[in-house]
């Protein structure tokens, strides 16, 4: 049985316990969520997991939970997952975009193996980041993304500055530069291009463009890549979730399957 603590009880935090609430192999012990969520978050978490309990933090001196998995947002490593590595609990972070802040990485890395333990960072949104990690063994030549999203997908972003969303008529190119710089301007966008990345070539070389297409209704993401072992183009058409368009639904069962591979005794 694995012990579990999350951060976040959003989009995917929710998602995540309602595939998960019959599971006897992966109990939620602790939810942190913001002070001011508290009072509502509580009911909503305990009817999917009565033995949890809703926090703003992790209580240190009480039991520690065998994983903490961050499924909240940038600020939450800082304040969270670093903490909790020091003193060696395993990590697991979806918000992979964070990771554009310099040193951020490099932080991570020193935490968990000050604590004598494990970072994974998770594929989320995107697939074929096994591949892409082991051809980075063998030399990658180019690494290059385009994420393409429905215009309404970038609200809440620098872009609703910079273009009229909502009466964009054709494929708008929002964004075209470095996986760093992508994730430090669109960071709830820009977590597919991060995490490519950072499995790849690095956020200065892997090359990312981000498009609003009002022809589309799912997060698309293209990745093509070449190197010594050859090349690959994937193409994922990710349905958003409802809970929040930004965020594609895969992410929600990366997160499950990451913790099925944890908690059970099978890992694929
Ligand atoms: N790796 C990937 O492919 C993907 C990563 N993401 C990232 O996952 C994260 C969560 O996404 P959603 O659930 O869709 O977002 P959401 O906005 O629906 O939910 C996030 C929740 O976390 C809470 N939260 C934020 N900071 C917190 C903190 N410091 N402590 C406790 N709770 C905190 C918020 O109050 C909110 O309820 C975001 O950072 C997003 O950018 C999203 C999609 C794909
Ligand atoms: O598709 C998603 O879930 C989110 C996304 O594009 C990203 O953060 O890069």
């Amino acid at each position: 049985m694995l012990h579990v603590s999350m951060i976040g009880y959003g989009a995917i935090g929710a998602g995540v316990m309602e595939l998960l609430k019959s599971d006897p192999e992966v109990v939620f012990d602790v939810v942190i969520v913001p002070e001011a969520a508290l009072a509502s978050a509580g009911p909503m978490v305990r009817a999917l997991a009565p033995q949890a309990r809703v926090a703003v933090r992790l209580d240190y001196d009480g039991v520690r939970p065998d994983l903490l998995i961050e499924c909240a947002g940038h600020g939450a490593i800082e304040e969270h997952i670093l903490p909790a590595l020091e003193r060696g609990i395993a990590c697991m972070v979806v918000s992979i975009g964070a990771l554009c802040e310099p040193g951020l990485a490099e932080r991570l890395e020193q935490a968990a193996r000050r604590g004598k333990t494990q970072v994974q960072l998770l594929s989320g949104a995107i697939g074929a980041i096994d591949a892409l990690s082991a051809a980075k063994i063998g030399g990658l030549d180019s690494v290059v993304y385009t994420g393409r999203k429905p215009p309404g997908a970038w609200k809440d972003t620098p872009a609703e500055a910079l273009f009229a969303l909502d009466a964009l008529d054709g494929v708008t190119v929002i964004f075209e530069g470095s996986a760093r710089e992508a994730a430090r301007l669109y960071p709830k966008n820009a977590n597919v291009a991060a995490t490519l990345a950072l499995a790849g070539l690095g956020l200065d070389h892997t090359q990312v463009r981000l498009l609003a297409d009002p022809a589309v209704t799912e997060n698309v993401h293209h990745v093509e890549a070449k190197g010594a072992f050859g090349g690959f183009e994937l193409t994922m058409r990710g349905k958003p979730l409802v809970a929040n368009p930004k965020t594609s639904a895969l992410t929600v069962f990366s997160v499950v399957r990451a913790l099925n591979n944890r908690a059970h005794a099978l890992s694929i």
